[in-house]
């Protein structure tokens, strides 16, 4: 239980603190509700003809309407000003130059290599978590809503003045390093380095930097929102626990912002749009579709207790699905803190050629395979691409033999992306000067052991 104790969370800080304040609401895919002024919320209407202080409706799908209703999502906020009141969308200048959110033959490549990136360094030059994000590899496209992009982010600075919308699809943000403190239309959410946040499709939000320098990994899916995974025979109980994730409550400003700016992403590229007043303006709301955060030390993983290794697929903290069942647009695994207790098994990840694509990250400590990985950096093993342990932890585990015992992995926090569709590479992250170009050597010198006197399995 240590870790879970002892989650490395800063220090909540002073009076007026963003995060000290703060009230969730807990449940995944609840029908929440809430008011930051009593009597704020209409009761048994969603759009009477007069709000409740005069404030206006306006309805937010996450689904198309018809969607069954077991997947409809939708919420609606009762606001100061609707969100249509703005000056006309332009193309934003400087353009981005480092999103994608359709991934073409002509703008980014196939490249089955093992890929590792380093730790990405974080900018000196003033960079917000807008201008901080790029984009490493995806596949698909969020003009067919079907695909996903994976994202870094590495920045210095809170945004300010300006509020991001992304209308491509649904951001799930790692913090590696540095608190997010997150300002949506539905309220406050504060985000440290153990939690993840999901920001989805067409949400306003704000993005604020306690701690100054910070990074992390930013997936995002077109078409689909994430669900729990089912759990099969486990049970009832297990993994992730749906009243573990944290939905914020109503919060608003209602002051004059004389110059205040939307950024749209949509088709990967930014719009801005500028309005008189603050998109955060919502006093109260309901419904299905909502930010939520999840703290990845409440995961409550399950594996062997006798021998072999369990498929990755048993650490499923989320899953957005396609249509073929069992078949993900992208599995968010979390491999926490844990016991190896297997017996007469090589416990490492196994030696692997998979169908699907992972994308790794470390939030802190190792890594046991492939080489380590470090915080702050990536992996990228596609669609068949062999990985598996290093020619060292594969050397290691043998010497150890057989009376290896219960032993605990501690102080490590790790997660990976999967995915049926296969990524294509960013140029910029194909040419970024955190490239391992040197990944491959962790598995040159692998020897034979191959003897044909040895007949026992142990
Ligand atoms: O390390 C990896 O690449 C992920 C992984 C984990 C595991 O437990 C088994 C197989 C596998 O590919
Ligand atoms: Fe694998």
């Amino acid at each position: 239980m240590d870790d879970r104790q002892n989650a490395e969370k800063l220090p909540a800080g002073g009076a007026g603190d963003f995060a000290a304040e703060l009230k969730y609401q807990s449940g995944f895919g609840n029908h929440f509700s809430s008011e930051a002024i009593a009597g704020a919320l209409p009761i048994g209407h969603n759009n009477p003809l007069v709000c409740p202080y005069g404030l206006y409706a306006e309805q937010i799908n996450g689904t198309s309407f018809t969607t069954p209703r077991s997947a409809n999502q939708r919420s609606w906020l009762y606001r100061i000003k609707p969100s249509v009141t703005h000056e006309p969308f332009k193309a934003r200048s400087p353009a981005h130059g480092r999103l994608m959110a359709e991934f073409t033959q002509s703008n980014s490549s196939a490249n089955p290599t093992q890929m590792r990136w380093m730790p990405v360094e974080i900018p000196d030059e003033p960079t917000d978590f807008l201008d901080g994000m790029f984009t490493m590899c995806g596949a698909g496209s969020s003009f067919l809503r079907h695909g996903y992009a994976l994202h870094m982010y590495a920045a210095n600075k809170s945004m300010e003045d300006c509020a991001f919308c992304n209308a491509d699809g649904d951001f799930l943000v790692i913090p590696q390093q540095g608190r997010l403190w997150v300002t949506t239309e539905c309220g406050k959410l504060a985000v440290s380095p153990g939690d993840i946040v999901v920001l989805p499709q067409g949400f306003r939000f704000s993005v604020s930097l306690p701690d100054g320098p910070s990074r992390g990994y930013i997936a995002e899916i077109f078409g689909a929102h994430f669900q729990l995974p089912e759990l099969g025979p486990i049970g009832a109980n297990g993994l992730a626990a749906p009243r573990d994730f944290l939905v914020p409550t109503a919060w608003f400003e209602e002051e004059p912002r004389p110059e205040y700016t939307i950024v749209q992403k949509y088709g990967g590229e930014l719009f801005t749009a500028v309005q008189d007043f603050s998109p955060f303006n919502v006093v109260a709301w309901h419904g299905n579709y909502t930010p939520y955060k999840y703290d990845l030390s409440k995961f409550c993983p399950y594996n062997v207790v006798l021998f072999d290794h369990a498929d990755p697929s048993i650490f499923t903290g989320l899953s957005a699905p396609t249509e073929k069942p069992g078949v993900a647009l992208l599995d968010f695994l979390i491999f926490p803190p844990r016991w190896f207790v297997a017996e007469g098994t090589f416990r490492p990840p196994y030696f692997h050629r998979n169908c699907m694509n992972e994308f790794m990250g470390v939030i802190h400590g190792g890594y046991e395979a492939k080489g380590g990985g470090y915080p702050g950096g990536a992996c990228l093993h596609s669609c068949m691409t062999p990985h598996g342990p290093d020619t060292k932890s594969f050397e290691s585990t043998i010497a150890l033999g057989d009376d290896m015992g219960p032993r605990r992995e501690s102080g490590t926090l790790s997660f990976m992306f999967e995915s049926a569709l296969i990524p294509r590479i960013c140029p910029w992250a194909l040419e970024s000067p955190a490239m391992d170009h040197d990944y491959l050597q962790h598995w040159i010198g692998m020897k034979s052991h191959f003897n044909r006197e040895l007949t026992d399995i142990k």
